[in-house]
């Protein structure tokens, strides 16, 4: 599959694939901060949290019921007890609706809805509760000591100026009231209640007979017993109301649902866990490959560069071989341009050359040039006698043997057939000059046998010779014809001679 992705890819452009792969990276970190959130987006301590506000609220609940229950009974000593936990328990509820969205879950935002009905009926039951408690509890305080005392004072005087049948009637009468409240108090019927009605009836029918003082301790007690018979049923009416909004299995009920909301949660996380691990896997895998193609690229890379520097190093050697090979090609060339190719000779062109520096040399010095015109006699004969190729090597034999009686400073040229000419410089008299003109005369004799052939050349030499400045105003080729005329004249002189031109000058 990434061998197809990599060669679709290797068809795009550089660009378009740079732009490409940024995309793609930035998709990747995408996709792997996403899970990586996912799985960070549980928070176990508001969870915690949640579960400790829940415990503290079923625990005020619980202080809560207890308080009513003490108030029930009568055992509070104040109804504050009722209130006290409330603006803790809003808190607490606050808190709990807070952590809601965390669960994502209809279930437990139906089960906080139902606790805060619940919680709202509570509180407004259990405040109607508190207002109906305190009278009661006040009556049922007041009711047994105050019989017993009635009761006391009715043995004594309050009982002195009645009826003993009376006094002992209205005892037994507040025997009866003092029980059957008591008993209405702990299980109120309407029986229980109408007897108590009658009970009162007939403590009240009695009281003409006793001293205001006992009527008006009779009247209270009788008042303290209403109080008693209407607010017992409606606290335990209030009370059975207050049980009735189970607040408590409100709160098992919500606590069951965050319960299976985080579990849930948790399950996602652990799933986005799972999924994080394996893309994470696959990153790596990514990574390798593109890790492995980018050394496969530096290798290749490098195979390349060493084939270019190879590469190059032969191109040089080529190029510098190739450069030899001109450069040698040229010099063969300057040479073959320069010297008469059957002697070896200089030719006439370089002849020239050589003359005009020569005769610069000599013009700056004010020493003299010479130049001989060397002519071969009979040369014509050879050819003919014994062909062309031994006229070569007459040609060549008498280059070498002249050429071998100059000085190294001295040239020699060919002009083309059978001339040739000497340039000589810095010569002294004319004397030297001649000893030249006889040494090359007995030179070019030397020559007696050519390819085997018996041969016989002589030469007609021709001296012309200048002194400083005049060599560079007559120029090389008035010098050449000077001495080419004074080789004429040795050739008319009978041949074999050398002649000096008339104009020829010497040391002054
Ligand atoms: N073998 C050979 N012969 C050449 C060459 N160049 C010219 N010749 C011949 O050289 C001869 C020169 O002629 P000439 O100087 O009149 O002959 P010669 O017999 O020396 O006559 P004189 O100078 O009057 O003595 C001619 O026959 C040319 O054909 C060459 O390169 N090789």
């Amino acid at each position: 599959m990434f061998a197809v992705l990599a060669r679709r890819l290797e068809r795009l452009g550089p660009r378009r694939r740079l732009q490409l792969g940024l995309a793609g990276v930035l998709a990747l970190i995408a996709v792997l901060a996403f899970l990586f959130i996912r799985t960070e987006a549980v928070d176990i301590a508001a969870q915690n949290q949640v579960a400790l506000n829940l415990r503290e609220l079923e625990k005020l609940d619980a202080e809560w019921d207890a308080s009513i229950v003490r108030a029930h009974i009568g055992r509070a000593a104040d109804n504050r007890r009722l209130t006290a936990p409330l603006a803790r328990m809003h808190e607490l509820a606050a808190r709990l609706r807070a952590a809601l969205p965390m669960t994502h879950s209809e279930g437990a935002a139906a089960a906080f809805q139902r606790l805060t009905v619940a919680l709202a009926a509570k509180e407004q039951l259990a405040a109607e509760f508190g207002r109906r408690t305190p009278p009661l509890r006040t009556a049922l305080l007041y009711l047994p000591p105050a019989v017993a005392n009635l009761k006391t004072d009715l043995a004594g005087i309050g009982g002195a100026l009645a009826p003993a049948r009376i006094v002992l009637r209205l005892d037994a009468s507040l025997n009866d009231l003092l029980s059957q409240i008591l008993r209405y108090n702990l299980a109120p019927t309407d029986k229980l209640a109408a007897r108590i009605a009658d009970t009162l009836g007939d403590i009240e029918a009695q009281e003409i007979a006793f001293s205001p003082a006992v009527v008006d301790t009779i009247d209270t007690i009788a008042r303290q017993s209403r109080v008693v018979l209407v607010n017992r049923p409606l606290a335990n009416a209030l009370e059975a109301s207050i049980a009735a909004t189970r607040t408590a299995e409100a709160m098992d009920q919500l606590g069951r649902e965050y319960d299976r909301a985080f579990d849930a949660v948790l399950l996602e996380r652990e799933r986005y866990r799972g999924w994080l691990f394996a893309y994470s896997a696959l990153l790596l895998v990514l990574l390798a490959w593109a890790g492995m193609r980018l050394r496969r690229s530096y290798r290749i890379i490098g195979e390349v560069n060493q084939r270019l520097k190879a590469a190059n190093e032969t191109l040089e050697q080529r190029v510098a071989e190739r450069t030899a090979e001109l450069q040698a090609q040229s010099k063969q060339l300057e040479l073959l341009a320069q010297h008469d190719s059957l002697t070896g000779l200089v030719n006439v062109r370089q002849l020239t050359r050589l003359l005009d520096h020569a005769l610069v040399r000599a013009s700056r010095r004010g020493t003299i040039v010479v130049v001989m015109f060397i002519d071969l006699d009979g040369f014509k004969a050879v050819n003919d006698t014994y062909g062309h190729g031994t006229g070569d090597v007459v040609l060549q034999e008498v280059a070498q043997r002249v050429q071998a009686r100059l000085r190294a400073e001295d040239a020699l040229a060919r002009l083309g057939g059978d001339e040739f000419v000497i340039l000589l410089e810095e010569v002294n008299s004319p004397e030297g000059a001649l000893r030249v003109a006889q040494a090359a005369l007995d030179a070019i004799r030397s020559v007696t046998r050519a390819n085997g052939h018996p041969v016989r050349v002589s030469a007609s030499i021709g001296i012309a010779s200048v002194r400083g400045r005049d060599g560079v105003e007559r120029g090389a080729e008035a010098l050449l014809a000077q001495a080419d005329q004074a080789m004429y004249q040795a050739k008319q002189a009978g041949k074999g001679v050398f002649v000096i031109s008339p104009q020829a000058e010497w040391a002054a």
